[in-house]
Order: C-alpha cells, then sequence, then structure tokens
C-alpha cells in the first residue's frame, strides 16, 4: 500500500517533469500503480486507517507525487452535489474550458508541500478532460466548480506545475479577475 513515505515533497525533481503518455493498453505494472494511487486515496479519508499509517487525507494523487514518471492520476472525492468522483485515469488532457475562472476560497494544499501556502489558485471554472480509465473506457468528463479545481491540480502534476505556482507573488488574496469562488 502506498504511505506518506512513498509520496516525494517539493524539491523533488519528480514534481518538476512533463510525464510521458502511458502506452495503452496499460501495462499490468501501470494499471497495479493507479490502482494503489486510488486506493490510497480511499484509505486516507478512513480515520482509523489515517491515524494507523500516518496518512494525510488526499482527494486526488499524481503518478509524479510517489515519483513515477506516467500521465496517470487518481481521483476519489464527492462534489458539493454529493456526486462521487472516484477514478484512475490514464493520459488525461483538458480539451476545453471556459474562459470564466474559479479559485478554492480556503486556498489549496499538496501532499507533496510540507508547508502552508496562502493565496487563491486561478483555475478555470469549466474544464472537458478526455481520458481513459482503469477498465480502458474513453471518458469524457465535463467538470465544473470544485470538481474541475481538483482535476486541474492534479493535471497540472502530470505537467511538472504546482499550485502555488498560479498565485500571484504581489497579492496573493486578489480575487481573480471575474472569478466565483468555490468556498
Ligand atoms: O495532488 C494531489 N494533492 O497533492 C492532494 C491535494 C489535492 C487538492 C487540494 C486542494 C485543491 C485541489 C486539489
Ligand atoms: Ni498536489
Amino acid at each position: 500500500m502506498i504511505t506518506m513515505e512513498d509520496i516525494v515533497r517539493e524539491g523533488h525533481p519528480a514534481l518538476r517533469k512533463v510525464t510521458d503518455e502511458v502506452t495503452l493498453p496499460p501495462a499490468d505494472e501501470d494499471r497495479d500503480t493507479l490502482k494503489n494511487m486510488l486506493e490510497y486515496l480511499k484509505n486516507s479519508q478512513d480515520e482509523q486507517m489515517c491515524d494507523r499509517y500516518g496518512l494525510r487525507p488526499g482527494v486526488g494523487l499524481a503518478a509524479p507525487q510517489i515519483n513515477v514518471n506516467k500521465r496517470m492520476l487518481a481521483v476519489h472525492f464527492t462534489d458539493l452535489n454529493d456526486r462521487l468522483y472516484s477514478y484512475g485515469l490514464l493520459n488525461p488532457k483538458i480539451v476545453s474550458h471556459s474562459v470564466e475562472k474559479t479559485y478554492l476560497s480556503t486556498g489549496e494544499g499538496c501532499l507533496s508541500v510540507d508547508r502552508e501556502v496562502p493565496g487563491y489558485v486561478p483555475r478555470y471554472r469549466r474544464i472537458t478532460v478526455r481520458a481513459t480509465d482503469l477498465e480502458g473506457n474513453d471518458l469524457k468528463l465535463r467538470l465544473k466548480d470544485y470538481a474541475a479545481i481538483v482535476f486541474q491540480h492534479e493535471i497540472d502534476h502530470l505537467h511538472g506545475i504546482m499550485f502555488y505556482d498560479h498565485i500571484n507573488k504581489d497579492q496573493p488574496f486578489k480575487e481573480p479577475d471575474g472569478a466565483k469562488p468555490v468556498d
């Protein structure tokens, strides 16, 4: 099982690499890795597992965070309308997005960042993502608000981008133009 020891922290070069696409159908090793990433998220949202294994709760995890240079990510969360998003995704790609922006009013954190980095992280309010799931299905996900934020955070990791790269250096809490916050 994946624990915090497997998660690399900022400064590790893996977090600044652009990942390689996964050849499809995925090799068993890739599928197992992705399943383990999804398992980590579920474990991290269970209090007993957290206490027993010292896990930090997470709603998403990208392969570079466990030092795997592959374009794959896992998410496990319910959005504000109680829709469950639980996926292991191969080669996810944002194929379209709104001009309109959003941001998490609490700011963002990251399992690979052991410090608070205050500030708003501007994100697209709506995105469409194409990807392949663990069963080999081609998915087209239309996401907005919180779900869009989580997916953008994870897809950024696949391109070596950290959430704080987006924070306005001079005015971290400047509301992004015309953006509607997710509270
Ligand atoms: O890369 C995943 N990760 O570090 C866990 C935190 C995920 C996350 C946190 C805040 C807003 C969006 C996504
Ligand atoms: Ni992260």
